[in-house]
């Protein structure tokens, strides 16, 4: 069996409340290997975005311990953190978060502002996506010019350009018909079997039936057996 390639800890969340707090993540052990296609599912309000972006170190504030790649994150700083999601984690999310002043191709291009690259490597990992995603044709035009599902098209797109060991999706199909939600599964399928490590949130039930297993929360807590 290889190392896994997330692991939590006794990881747990919780807000203050009026003369106490009011938890949202309970002693939550998780283990992810390498190339493993994991579904969250549960009521709302179980926790499932909550870990979710923990998992993708869009939130910091939590306590325990969390092993991303070997790193220990509970113990970098928030420089390291950032560095560490850049070159690991691509997200994906319901409501797409593309940059509405930005065309196709200008939003695929900025995971890469980050990197160290030349002009010329940008615009041929920008012309790679495009032509894996069927994009060319679209590549000049600006979100609101496209479906719903191409929308979302882009943001798998955006997430993968960097090449990232882990997809984190939450509900990526929860604004779609059910055509296109299908074609979305079918990437994510395609993606993982090709080595990506996915992580999704879903309260549908044949969106769940495209990974290897369902983790189930309830309340904070993650249910077993
Ligand atoms: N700032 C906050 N202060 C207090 N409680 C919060 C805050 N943000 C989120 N919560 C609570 O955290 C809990 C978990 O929220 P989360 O969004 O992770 O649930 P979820 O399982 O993803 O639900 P859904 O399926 O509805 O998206 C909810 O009960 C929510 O009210």
């Amino acid at each position: 069996m290889p190392e896994p390639l997330i692991s939590l800890r006794d990881v747990e969340k919780s807000y203050p409340l009026a003369g106490g707090r009011t938890w949202v993540l309970r002693r939550i052990q998780l283990d992810i290997r390498p190339g493993e296609f994991v579904t969250l599912m549960g009521p709302s309000g179980a926790g499932k975005s909550t870990l979710l972006s923990i998992l993708g170190l869009l939130d910091a504030e939590w306590q325990g311990q969390y092993f991303l790649d070997g790193q220990a994150v509970h113990a970098l700083s928030a420089k390291g953190r950032a560095e560490l999601a850049k070159r690991t984690i691509g997200f994906v999310f319901q409501q797409y978060h593309l940059l509405d002043s930005l065309t196709v191709a200008e939003n695929l291009e900025v995971p890469l502002s980050y990197r160290d690259l030349k002009r010329s490597e940008r615009e041929a990992l920008v012309g790679d996506m495009l032509d894996r995603f069927q994009l060319v044709g679209k590549k000049d035009l600006y979100p609101n010019q496209l479906s719903g599902g191409q929308q979302q098209v882009v943001g798998i797109a955006r997430a993968l350009i960097a090449n990232p060991k882990v997809l984190l999706a939450d509900e990526p199909t929860g604004n779609l018909h059910s055509t296109q939600a299908k074609q979305i599964m079918e990437m994510f399928q395609a993606l993982n079997r090709a080595g990506t490590t996915v992580v999704q949130v879903t309260h549908s039930e044949a969106n769940a039936a495209y990974g290897h297993r369902v983790v189930q929360l309830s309340d904070g807590w993650i249910q077993t057996g």
